[in-house]
């Protein structure tokens, strides 16, 4: 791969494409979702802003989630003990993916393949620490995700 293949995020759309996807995925499809509307009926009121850095961030985008939202400690915080049943995993990531399509998230086979990677790791670690009694390891460092294989620009 060379150095002037644009990253993840760039090729997503930066900072505008990542808000949109979450605002509206934390606006539209989750409140309406039976098994997901109790899971976050508490959120705060920026939640989807922050998860939009977070995946910004692991995409290749500026480090904004570990420079003023505590990084990977807190994220790992917000999930601890929430006890995500997979079930929740698997709706959570399949209205992602149909929100991502309705933003026009770039659909090319190279993008999503890193896309869901992504994805299905995060969320299969998500359900992992926040097991009651699961101790994560708070060291552990920001997950950066690139290519699996490179965009096609033929
Ligand atoms: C790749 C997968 C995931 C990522 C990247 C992610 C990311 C995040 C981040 C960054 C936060 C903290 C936001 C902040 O700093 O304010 C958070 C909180 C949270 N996440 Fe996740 N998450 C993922 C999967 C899930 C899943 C599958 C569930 C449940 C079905 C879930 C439930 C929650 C809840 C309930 C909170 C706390 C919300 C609040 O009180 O504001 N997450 N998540």
């Amino acid at each position: 791969m060379t150095s002037d293949v644009p990253t993840l995020y760039e090729w997503a759309g930066g900072a505008e494409a990542f808000t949109k996807l979450m605002t509206t995925f934390y606006a539209e499809k989750v409140p309406n979702d039976d098994l997901l509307a109790p899971v976050f009926a508490h959120m705060g009121p920026h939640h989807a802003e922050h998860v939009a850095l977070w995946l910004g961030e692991v995409f290749g985008g500026p480090p904004a989630y570990s420079a003023e939202y505590g990084g990977h400690p807190h994220m790992i915080a917000m999930h601890a003990g929430r006890g995500i049943t997979e079930q929740q995993r698997r709706r959570w990531i399949q209205l992602l993916l149909d929100t991502a399509d309705e933003v026009g998230l770039p659909n090319d086979p190279e993008f999503r393949a890193s896309f869901v990677g992504y994805l299905e790791w995060g969320t299969r670690m998500a359900v992992i620490f926040s097991a009651p009694g699961a101790e994560a390891n708070p060291d552990e460092p920001m997950p950066h995700w690139n290519w699996a294989l490179p965009p096609w620009q033929g």
